[in-house]
């Protein structure tokens, strides 16, 4: 199935950590945007992070699966959980799989945070100018909601590094 992946990063070497997502993932990879600095939302006290969004598709994986491979690289980057919207070195999640709707705890989808982030919707929009978000409509319509300060807090910084 065909998922769109939020990859996040504010701890160690940030462009490092979502490389190894895009190298883990491999031949899935479908399209990865720019990388962005963006100002910290939720838990305002941290570093920037770097954002990036990435398209992948595989007929073998479906939301499940997508979940676990996202949080297997997690693990590789030594992720420590601790606080609720705090730093990370890498955070993987899953903003859409197909139309697929869940409820389940576990996998939320489409992610509920996704029409709020601008630090999804740009670069999302970036890779993928069409997108919908299913449930809410065109992802271009969702960023022209937000205000103005929340688009400015997400900064072109660089094209993806390959
Ligand atoms: N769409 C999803 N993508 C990734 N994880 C999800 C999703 N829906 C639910 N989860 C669950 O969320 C938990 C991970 O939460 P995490 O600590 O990454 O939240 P967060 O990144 O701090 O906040 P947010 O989920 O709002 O971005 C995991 O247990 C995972 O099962
Ligand atoms: N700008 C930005 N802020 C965040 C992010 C993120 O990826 N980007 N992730 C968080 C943890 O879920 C908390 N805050």
């Amino acid at each position: 199935m065909r998922a769109v992946l939020s990859l996040g990063s504010n701890l160690g070497d940030r462009l490092a950590h979502l490389r190894s997502v895009v190298d883990g993932l491999g031949p899935a990879v479908v399209a990865v945007s720019s990388v962005y600095e963006t100002e910290p939302w939720g838990v305002e006290d941290q570093p920037d992070f770097l954002n990036a969004v990435c398209i992948v598709d595989d007929p073998a994986r479906d939301e499940w699966a997508w979940l676990r491979a996202g949080q297997s690289l997690e693990r590789d980057a030594h992720r420590v959980r601790e606080l609720r919207w705090g730093p990370r070195t890498l955070d993987v999640d899953i903003v859409t799989v197909d139309d697929v709707r869940s409820d389940d705890p576990e996998l939320l989808l489409p992610h509920p945070g996704t029409p709020e982030r601008a630090s999804v919707l740009i670069p999302w929009l970036e890779i993928d100018p069409n997108a919908i978000l299913p449930g809410h409509g065109p992802v271009r319509d969702l960023l022209a909601t937000r205000p103005e300060s929340d688009r400015k807090s997400v900064r072109l910084l660089q094209p993806f590094p390959r």
